[in-house]
């Protein structure tokens, strides 16, 4: 059986497929409809949850929670108008400098 697997590009352009739908038919639509303070707090509760999943160590719920979170956190990304290629971009600055290196370089 095949299971069917959607990425973070494609669940991405989905989301921006929402921008404008109704909020009474699209879920996506009504968080983007609430804006980005209520788009921060919903993933600010999914990234308490994924903590709690992952400190229980239950694999099943720290799967289902990441999922929510990567989903909330595409979502606000949308409602702030920030692509994920900008994140790649960031990302790829920082591809070889190690997150030691980097907080040895600063000053304070
Ligand atoms: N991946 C998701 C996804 N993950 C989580 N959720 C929803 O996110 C919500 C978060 O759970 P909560 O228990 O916090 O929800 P809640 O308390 O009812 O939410 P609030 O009332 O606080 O807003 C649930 O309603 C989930 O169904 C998602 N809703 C949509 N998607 C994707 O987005 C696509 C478009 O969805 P619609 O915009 O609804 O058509 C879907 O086809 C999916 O691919």
């Amino acid at each position: 059986m095949t299971v069917a697997r959607l990425s973070i590009e494609d669940l991405a352009k989905i989301v921006e497929t929402r921008k404008g739908a109704d909020p009474e038919t699209s879920y996506t639509a009504k968080l983007l409809h609430r804006g980005v303070g209520q788009c921060a707090k919903k993933l600010g509760e999914e990234a308490v949850e994924t903590v709690i999943a992952s400190l229980a160590g239950d694999r099943a719920a720290i799967r289902a929670e990441a999922a929510d979170l990567i989903y909330h956190l595409v979502v606000l990304l949308a409602a702030a108008d920030v692509e994920l290629e900008e994140i790649y971009a960031e990302l790829g600055r920082r591809e070889g400098t190690s997150g030691i290196a980097e907080k040895a370089s600063r000053r304070i």
